[in-house]
């Protein structure tokens, strides 16, 4: 049998709800054989108000990783998650260009939820100039669409167009800028843009804070159905659905934390 197969280059969510954890499990949902190559380690100090700790992986940790999947295996899609440096921003983009590596989703995660300060400002720069010009689609949210555009703050869908045509002047096909729950707005709404057109993605908003990981398993549905052969557009409104399912059944895990379900869809049927 021919399994479909997707990588992700991501950090480690002790937790369970984002990074790799996320999109392993996502994949897993869509049929699809999840590999990964991990950047950096995420853990929360319950001591200290669940205070995100930090610690990259070093290069030389890295890509033998990457070698293993991309010289060894060969992903039919792949997706970008945390970053922590310029130097493995840098080796992400320079795998993908000298592998010729298709479909793949740049999450450029810039901030993790609950915690106020950006994780690493510096890779704003690295993340716009470096690794958006390798990627088919891109899925920033409000921030992070605000920081690659050069916009600053954005709160309306009209910033959210303006945001989407600056990214995709870098050389990115597909913009989906995310609202979600930052966006003042009745529906939770996303922006496509493809060059030619805009679409407002819109789907029920659903009251909760439990919504940790929710741009790790969005992009990750997305990159699963890429690597099972569906055209992007597709792709995208089928992981609308899926995230929509996730954030629906999110649970907490304890005061501080609660993840998206990503069974919901499975699960739940919506
Ligand atoms: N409260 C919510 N109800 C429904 N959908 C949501 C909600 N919050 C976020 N989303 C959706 O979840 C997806 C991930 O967006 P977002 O949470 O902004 O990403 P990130 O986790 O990267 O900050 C988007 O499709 C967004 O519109
Ligand atoms: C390893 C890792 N990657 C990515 C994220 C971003 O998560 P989200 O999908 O909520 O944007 C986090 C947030 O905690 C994280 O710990
Ligand atoms: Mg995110």
């Amino acid at each position: 049998m021919n399994m479909p197969k997707a990588l992700t280059i991501a950090g480690s969510d002790s937790s369970g709800g984002a990074g790799i954890q996320a999109d392993l499990k996502t994949f897993q949902e869509h049929g699809v054989y999840g590999m990964s190559a991990l950047t950096v380690i995420v853990a929360m100090d319950p001591q200290n108000d669940w205070h995100h700790q930090v610690f990259p992986i070093e290069l030389d940790v890295i890509k033998p990783q990457l070698a293993t999947i991309v010289e060894g295996i060969g992903p039919d899609a792949m997706k970008t998650g945390m970053l922590p440096t310029v130097d493995i921003i840098r080796l992400a983009a320079d795998t993908i260009h000298q592998h010729g590596l298709k479909n793949v989703v740049v999450d450029p995660v810039m901030v993790c939820k609950g915690e106020d300060e950006v994780l690493f400002p510096e890779l704003a720069e690295a993340l716009r100039d470096i690794l958006a010009p390798q990627a088919t689609v891109i899925t920033p949210n409000l921030f992070e669409a605000g920081q690659l555009s050069g916009i600053g703050t954005i709160t309306t869908v009209e910033q959210m167009k303006e945001a989407a045509e600056k990214i995709h002047s870098l050389g990115v096909p597909y913009v989906l800028v995310k609202g979600g729950g930052k966006l003042e707005h009745e529906k939770a709404v996303d922006v496509l843009y493809d060059g030619t057109d805009f679409e407002v993605l819109e789907s029920e908003r659903i009251e909760t804070s439990y919504t940790h990981g929710a741009g790790c398993t969005y992009s990750s549905a997305i990159t699963a159905n890429l690597a099972k052969g569906m055209e992007v557009k597709d792709a995208i409104y089928e992981a609308k659905k899926f995230i929509t399912a996730a954030i629906k059944h999110s649970f907490p895990l304890n005061e501080y934390v609660g993840p998206t379900n990503h069974a919901g869809l499975r699960l739940y049927g919506e």
